[in-house]
């Protein structure tokens, strides 16, 4: 691959590598019509992607921010804890804790736990990215409010699907199997009980409609008994339409002491506000995401004038470096598809990950990649956001991420290519750009990084400077 040849960035470290026009793999800039539709149908899934999340997450992530507790009494003292012993749980749970392997409270386990378990139970909003420890912990304030000698429900946990309430089972399943006498019932559609049932199950676990009916039309739970009330994924809960006035309409059916617990991965407006209306005197705590960085990252563009050329291109790069695992980006299913193919052909061991895959799928295609069978995987946006795959050290964006309007969309850029420089890893971006109109995106997604990061100061990996092979 020719170095740098035709290098005209203007972002002084963003290495423009093109191809020489008399070697045959050059390509040139030119306007295109290559904005191809968004697939509509790749749209945005959150509940899909909580699960998929949920699906290949097999441990904590890291997170070196500090927790914010903000306490209901601020004169109260704040507990945290450094072990589960502390807690005092009943030995049954205690046991079912280790048996999951659980050493010690995750960050945000450390300070919630206190809260819940508090005498008399505490109210609380939490909100901490996916994988840190949440359902775990409301999962041992319901067990341990539990009476499992009352063959009634005492704990009710809604879950903004059937497949995500499934999941929060099976930890309860989990954590509960040192407690014989504990059972639990799935308040989903489609489980149909006879009218006039009583459920004898300790812990409900199920979506806002089956639910509410289950609770007042059918009676089958009284929501008068109810101690703990868990409403998890709330920012996902009300992304469905219906889902925020059930679990409201839910609330207002539960006993004054009842305990209220709310989670969240994310923490937008809308959900603090639908937060504050399920929740009463609340305790809030809070972990910020770790922050993506673009600080270790080489970013690179390559022009070209067509898919194809775009494909030639990245042909070259495998031949000019050494990769062990690369992720490829791409608009749509069917670039993405066509890609893989391409590169399937070439001799390569491709991973594609499509939007048409059922959630558990797509889990089995990032298992496969993360050990490696695989090295290369090809993605669109939707299937990969919120994945971390810590051993890729090249991300390539054969597409450029606009949002449905066309504009860049710098969150998913930074998404993208941030996640190699974790870990303190170094990584390599390349972006490949066909045509004038692609190029304005390219440079208005740097504009937004210098502007946003406090101008071309040290961040910038931008302006580094690097050639080919270097740093
Ligand atoms: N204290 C702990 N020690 C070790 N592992 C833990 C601990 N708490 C939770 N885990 C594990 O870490 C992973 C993430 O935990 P958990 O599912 O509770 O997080 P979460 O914030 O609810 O994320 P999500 O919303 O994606 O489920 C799980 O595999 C869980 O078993």
């Amino acid at each position: 691959m020719e170095r740098n040849r035709h290098a005209e960035s203007r972002w002084p470290g963003l290495q423009a590598v093109s191809h020489h026009p008399a070697c045959g793999r050059c390509a040139v800039v030119k306007p295109s019509a290559n904005a191809e539709k968004t697939d509509e149908e790749e749209k945005e899934d959150r509940a899909a992607q909580s699960l998929l999340n949920k699906l290949i997450r097999s441990n904590l992530v890291d997170n070196t921010n500090q927790v914010e507790v903000l306490q209901r009494d601020p004169n109260s003292p704040l507990y945290s804890v450094k072990s589960f012993e502390e807690l005092r749980l009943k030995p049954q749970l205690l046991q079912g804790v280790y048996a999951m392997g659980f050493n010690r409270p995750s960050k945000i386990q450390e300070n919630a736990l206190p809260l819940m378990l508090a005498e008399p139970p505490q109210n609380l909003i939490a909100q901490s990215q996916s994988g840190t420890g949440k359902t775990a912990a409301f999962v041992l304030a319901m067990l341990s409010q539990v009476e499992p000698a009352n063959k009634y429900p005492q704990c009710l946990c809604l879950s903004p699907t059937y497949e995500l309430a499934l999941q929060t089972g099976k930890v309860i399943e989990q954590m509960g199997k040192f407690y014989p006498a504990l059972k639990l019932a799935y308040a989903v559609r489609g489980n149909k009980l006879e009218r006039g049932q009583k459920i004898s199950e300790q812990i409900v676990i199920g979506t806002p409609g089956t639910v509410l009916d289950w609770c007042s039309k059918l009676k089958f739970i009284d929501p008068k008994k109810i101690k703990v009330f868990v409403l998890d994924e709330a920012d996902v809960m009300i992304a469905t339409q219906g889902h925020q006035d059930q679990s409201i309409r839910i609330q207002r059916m539960l006993p004054r002491n009842c305990q209220m617990l709310l989670f969240s991965a994310t923490f937008e407006d809308s959900v603090w506000k639908f937060a504050q209306k399920v929740v009463p005197d609340p305790n809030v705590i809070k972990l910020k995401r770790e922050e993506e960085t673009l600080d270790t990252i080489k970013q690179y563009y390559v022009l070209c004038s067509s898919r194809d050329e775009k494909f030639q291109a990245l042909c070259n790069l495998y031949g000019a470096i050494t990769i062990a695992q690369a992720m490829i980006f791409c608009h749509t299913r069917k670039t993405a598809s066509w890609l893989a193919a391409e590169l399937s052909k070439e001799g390569h061991q491709v991973a594609l990950l499509s939007g048409e895959m059922m959630v558990e799928q797509r889990a089995a295609v990032i298992e496969r990649f993360r050990e490696g069978k695989e090295k290369v995987l090809v993605t669109t946006n939707v299937c990969a956001r919120g994945i971390d795959v810590e051993q890729v050290s090249v991300v390539i964006n054969f597409d450029l991420p606009v949002d449905k309007d066309g504009n860049p969309d710098n969150e998913t850029y930074l998404h993208r290519i941030g996640r190699t420089g974790r870990f303190g890893k170094r990584g390599l971006a390349v972006n490949m750009v066909d045509s004038k109109h692609s190029m304005n995106i390219l440079n208005r997604i740097q504009e937004h990084f210098s502007e946003s990061r406090g101008g071309s100061c040290a961040w910038h990996p931008f302006l580094r400077g690097a050639g080919w092979g270097k740093g």
